[in-house]
């Protein structure tokens, strides 16, 4: 089998590579011998061992020999209608961009299962860790209930590279770049876009029908600072960018924030570039996935795995996928209790105040922390918790420095 490849950066470029490495295993495991036809992308690559390639989409799109083509190239303009056109001619293709998948899924699994070809992602979440086909193969026996997950390299690489190595926000970013983490414009990794991305796709298979990442409410990780990693860590606890999602009975809650996590917590240790994800299902009960969350040859990793299944499942189409959205069926995630970290600098009055309500209170030592503490609210809803804190920024009297949503199970 052909397959052709659109885009040959950071992800296409590890799919060159991987089809290159391990050619043999991959005949044995697919039952025939798979190599690229052609490559599309907009810059030339005079050194590669390829010679196949195009800059233009209907060399793909009209080549007959080639039965899948693996869509690495990211956005969703052209993304979208090459995709379409691809799968319309009876073409498999396969992903690792969840903006697509997240954006026009729904559509596109089924103009695939009218074409009776297939449009696989598993890339799109998780880098290389397996967790869409387990979702829809493996764990498909059970009502699963919740998932929580660390969803995103460049973040987690972030945080770590900022708690453990004392690395600046700027520098830590610049590596995760440099790392072939980050997405072409980081804004979507460090405001949490990319995690919601993630999770309104595993929210749509897992609970079966389309969840909008558009209307996930979402926070990223810019107004994290160390200060807070130091309280966090006084409590027995580190923060990490979690993606959120729990069935209910008339709908699904989902949420992208940072959050505080006790240090037991199965996601607490998920450190550097690794990403992390806890499926609950009843019967089940939890299952953890782990591994790296982004990268070339992780996520080429994936996206052969779904190049290998097509051509296993030549000419048949694998039920995958979700019905379509229903308005009002993401249930509002300010409704759900909660506890909240708050920082807050200190005027005149003791921390002592907050401890008589039934606060934990959380102060440091070091002239750095003379003027300030952190309290830990008692447990209360979204909106409760909006009320506390003014909107000019005070609690109880006291300037807010830091939020953070604590989150327990
Ligand atoms: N990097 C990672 O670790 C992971 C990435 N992903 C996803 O995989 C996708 C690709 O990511 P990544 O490889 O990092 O991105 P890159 O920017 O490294 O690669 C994309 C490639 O596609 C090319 N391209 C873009 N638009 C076109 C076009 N219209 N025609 C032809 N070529 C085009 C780009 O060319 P040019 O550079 O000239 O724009 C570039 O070479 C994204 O959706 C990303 O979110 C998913 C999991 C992990
Ligand atoms: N930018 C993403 C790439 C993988 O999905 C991340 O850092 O996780």
């Amino acid at each position: 089998m052909k397959i052709g490849i659109m885009g040959f950066g950071v992800v296409g470029g590890g799919v060159g590579e991987l089809i290159a490495t391990n050619a043999e295993s991959i005949k044995r495991r697919s039952g025939e011998e798979i190599t690229v036809g052609k490559i599309l992308d907009l810059r030339d690559f005079p050194d590669s061992q390829y010679k196949c390639f195009t800059k233009d989409f209907q060399d793909i799109l009209n080549d007959p020999e080639i039965g899948v083509v693996a869509e690495v190239m990211g956005g969703t303009k052209p993304a979208y209608e090459f995709t379409k056109q691809l799968l319309e001619a009876g073409k498999s293709v396969v992903t690792s961009n969840k903006e697509l998948v997240a954006k026009h899924g729904t559509e596109l699994l089924k103009i695939a299962k009218d074409n009776n070809v297939n449009y696989l992602f598993e890339a799109s979440v998780g880098g290389g860790i397996p967790i869409i086909r387990p979702l829809y193969t493996s764990l498909a026996a059970n009502e699963l209930t919740d998932i929580y997950g660390i969803l995103n390299g460049t973040t987690n690489y972030i945080l770590t590279q900022m708690i453990k190595e004392g690395e600046t926000f700027e520098n830590a970013l610049k590596g995760a770049q440099e790392n072939g983490y980050a997405e072409k414009d980081p804004t979507a990794d460090i405001e949490g876009h990319d995690t919601c991305r993630k999770t309104a796709i595993l929210a749509s298979l897992a609970f079966g029908k389309f969840v909008d990442s558009d209307e996930i409410p979402c926070e990223g990780i810019t107004k994290v600072t160390l200060e807070d990693v130091e309280y966090a860590a006084k409590f027995g606890a580190v923060i990490k960018l979690l993606g959120i999602t729990s069935r209910a009975e008339n709908g699904v809650y989902a949420m992208v924030c940072p959050a505080i996590l006790d240090s037991s917590h199965p996601l607490a240790g998920i450190d550097d570039v690794f990403n992390g994800i806890m499926v609950r299902g009843e019967g089940l009960g939890d299952v953890m996935f782990y591994g790296r969350g982004a990268g070339a040859l992780p996520t080429a990793s994936a996206v052969l795995s779904d190049i290998i299944d097509t051509v296993k499942h030549k000419d048949k189409h694998i039920r995958l996928g979700w019905s379509e959205g229903q308005e009002g069926y993401l249930l509002d995630a300010k409704t759900l209790p909660s506890r909240f970290y708050v920082r807050l600098s200190k005027t005149e009055a003791a921390p002592e105040t907050f401890a008589k309500k039934g606060y934990d209170v959380i102060t440091l030592d070091g002239e750095k922390y003379k003027d300030e503490f952190a309290v830990v609210t008692p447990e209360m809803t979204g909106y409760e918790f909006d009320k506390l804190v003014s909107v000019d920024g005070e609690l109880g009297g006291y300037n807010v420095l830091g939020k953070i949503r604590l989150v327990a199970e």
